[in-house]
């Protein structure tokens, strides 16, 4: 049996640092972001239909994401229509994951999970989370999102607390060595209770 963990987290708590720390302890690890760079590339799945949606959002034969984010900063609604197309072609991607995975446990890295009802189709979830100041700091140093950018994205999230509170775990990531810590504790609840059962 394969136990199913959600990951998810407010923009830029987190997420994909800590999925990296469950792979070293050896669980199989799939991340939705990553899946929709596989769809955008050139000969990805979603460049046909984003092309027919927004033909200024292909560059080169990919979808462009600095394109789509002057298209969404121009309309915001645009966001929904892409969401559409992309929610749909990234489910496929996780159901071929799951079949192919090969671990005790497998996590799902999924910014989206609790707006996309997807909570239901996992053993149980982990949240990470800290505080919102740092995580402002984190998402602007890396220099891909302006403030307003930024702000129009955690509009369109659940706040970060619900996310927390609605959660089985949370993963307070104010230092790699305190996520590291709670990681190994989650892993560990978890293959207890698999062998336990
Ligand atoms: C808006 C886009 C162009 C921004 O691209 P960019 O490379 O700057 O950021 P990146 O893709 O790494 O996303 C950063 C974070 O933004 C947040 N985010 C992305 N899309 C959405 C969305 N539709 N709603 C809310 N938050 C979102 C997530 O927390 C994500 O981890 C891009 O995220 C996109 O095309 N989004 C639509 C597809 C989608 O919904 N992806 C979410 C995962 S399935
Ligand atoms: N536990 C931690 N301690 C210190 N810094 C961290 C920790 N976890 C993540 N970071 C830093 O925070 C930033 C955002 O982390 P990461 O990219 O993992 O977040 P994310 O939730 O996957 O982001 P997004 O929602 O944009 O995909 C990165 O610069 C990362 O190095």
């Amino acid at each position: 049996m394969m136990f199913l963990l959600g990951l998810t987290g407010s923009i830029g708590m987190g997420k994909s640092t800590t999925a990296e720390m469950f792979a070293q302890m050896g669980c199989a690890v799939w991340d939705a972001d990553a899946a929709v760079h596989r769809l955008y590339r050139q000969g990805g799945a979603a460049v046909a239909p984003m092309a027919k949606a927004f033909p200024d959002a292909i560059v080169d034969g990919a979808v462009s994401r600095a394109a789509l984010k002057t298209i969404i900063g121009q309309d915001p609604s645009a966001l929904k229509v892409i969401e559409g197309i992309v929610h749909p072609l990234v489910l496929q991607d996780r159901k071929s994951f799951m079949e192919s995975a090969n671990a005790d446990i497998a996590v799902f890295d999924i910014p989206l999970l609790f707006e996309t009802g997807a909570e239901r189709e996992f053993d149980a979830v982990a949240c990470v989370f800290v505080a919102e100041e740092i995580q402002r700091q984190r998402v602007l140093d890396r220099g891909t999102m302006t403030a307003e950018q930024l702000d129009m994205i955690i509009a369109k999230q659940l706040p970060a607390r619900e996310k927390a509170d609605r959660a089985d775990f949370v993963i307070v990531t104010d230092t790699l060595e305190h996520a590291r810590a709670q990681v190994e504790d989650v892993v560990k609840q978890i293959r207890k209770d698999m062998d336990d059962a």
